[in-house]
């Protein structure tokens, strides 16, 4: 089927009211169908209702408890009734691509997109994928993948699974129903959903077309920062994240299951849908989060505090402070910084910085056509100069330092360890804005000592 409006409006309808379980890391428990969970014991002789139970570790087993993740599935069939998996041609998911990233040399200079040009009438979120870069390597368990997508229509008996790592998907232009073997979610502009490693899920469009940015997370599961000073609480509360109920498919006949395995993709044609958990348990769980319910906290002295302090969401190294990547989010904040140029600041910097934008405008960055707009995204790799363009460093300089509420945009970045080395079709995409440096012309001397 094609991205007709019943398609979406009979999605929408599917999501409204959907409940959720509230809470980042418990341990969750679901059931569709009353008894489908064992009590006392994760497997039983024989599972309730004549369900296969199935373990899903997201963590190695012997990982310390505070860090492991493992949930229990009790579904229809277990996923090891399944056929050979085949190399997927290259119609399925034609411009995704995985790490290591060798097509192209990591680039030093400042880079920026427009938004992806519309869909192909036709194109499901997995078709929709659009590999802008990444780095590290998927089979050693670290770096990132970075991909945007742009679709019209549901993934119709298809299904899709990454065993490279969580999915961090980011919609930027209408809303997504996530059908995930966990059960339903929601997520619109405005939210962000996680879906764990190897979690199998399919999407259906909830607007005629929808656009978006995914991290996809290579390295060790995303978790909420620790707060150090700030206490037992802000930056992004844990009771925000909503985890899905059970529900289930209950489907008989060809489903494709599309699985991401060191990079590449792999095609089966399975006799049943996947989406057949019936009851689950456990702490490896997708979620959605809203970033507007993101606690703010910044500067009430003077200085612009470093963009950590709006970390969302973080997937740690073994070096200690190090991320493989953070997800952080520029949310609606009032800026009161006394003798203090409020955007940010001019900087070079170790990591490598992907920005994008939900919606609105950005405060280092003019806003409109050409510019930084909703659905582009810039890339700065490790040590390129950046910061706020010459109109924003003019503005800013000038500006009356009275108490100011920024709040007409919402942008984000995925700030990495290692440099983003792009693919191909990234580097020669025509919506590459050519001159980007030029922003930062015109920044005149103006040293009189
Ligand atoms: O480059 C950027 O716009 C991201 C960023 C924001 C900020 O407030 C401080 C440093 C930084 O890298
Ligand atoms: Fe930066």
């Amino acid at each position: 089927m094609s991205g007709t409006t019943s398609g979406f409006e009979q999605a929408r309808k599917t999501a409204e009211g959907l409940a959720y379980s509230s809470g980042f890391g418990n341990e969750h428990a679901s059931e569709a169908v009353p008894g489908a969970l064992p009590i006392g014991r994760n497997s039983p002789q024989r599972a309730p209702l004549g369900l296969y139970a199935e373990q899903l570790s997201g963590t190695a087993f012997t990982e310390p408890r505070a860090h492991n993740r493992r949930s229990w599935l009790y579904r229809i069939r277990p996923s090891a009734a399944h056929p050979r998996f085949v190399r997927a041609d290259a119609s399925t998911g034609p411009a995704l691509r995985g790490a290591p990233f060798t097509e192209t040399e990591p680039d030093p200079n400042r880079l920026r997109w427009d938004p992806l040009p519309d869909p192909a009438p036709g194109t499901d979120f997995l078709d929709g994928l659009w590999t802008l870069g990444g780095n590290g390597d998927a089979a050693r368990r670290e770096g990132v993948s970075i991909h945007l997508y742009a679709a019209d229509s549901p993934m119709e008996r298809r299904v899709f699974g990454s065993a490279d790592g969580e999915l961090l998907i980011v919609p930027e232009r209408g809303g997504l129903l996530l059908r995930t073997e966990f059960g339903l979610l929601r997520a619109e502009p405005g939210h962000v959903a996680l879906i764990p490693r190897g979690v199998r899920f399919r999407v259906e469009p909830l607007d005629a077309v929808v656009r978006g940015y995914v991290c996809e997370n290579h390295g060790r599961p995303f978790t909420l920062p620790d707060l150090g000073p700030i206490g037992a609480n802000g930056l992004a509360n844990p009771r925000d994240f909503m985890a899905p109920t059970a529900a289930y498919e209950d489907v008989e006949g060809p489903v494709e299951v599309v699985n991401k395995f060191c990079g590449t993709l792999w095609t089966a044609t399975w006799d049943h849908s996947p989406l057949d958990v019936v009851a689950w348990h456990g702490n490896l769980v997708p979620y959605v989060y809203d970033l507007r319910r993101f606690n703010v906290i910044g500067s009430i002295s003077y200085d612009h505090p470093d963009p950590s302090i709006f970390t969302v969401l973080t997937s740690p190294t073994d070096t200690p402070g190090l991320a493989n990547v953070d997800f952080v989010v520029f949310a609606p904040r009032w800026l009161v910084g006394e003798d203090t140029f409020r955007p940010p600041y001019f900087h070079r910097n170790v990591m490598s910085e992907y920005m994008g934008l939900i919606e609105g405008a950005y405060d280092a960055k003019t806003a409109g056509p050409g510019g930084f707009v909703p659905g582009g995204g810039s890339l700065h790799n490790m040590m390129s100069a950046h910061g706020p363009d010459r109109e924003t460093f003019e503005r800013a300089g000038a500006a009356e330092l009275v108490p100011q509420k920024v709040d007409d945009g919402l942008a984000f970045m995925f700030e990495t360890r290692w440099p983003v080395a792009l693919t191909a079709r990234a580097r020669d995409a025509g919506h590459l804005q050519r001159g980007y440096d030029d922003v930062w012309q015109g920044l005149e001397r103006h040293f009189r000592p």
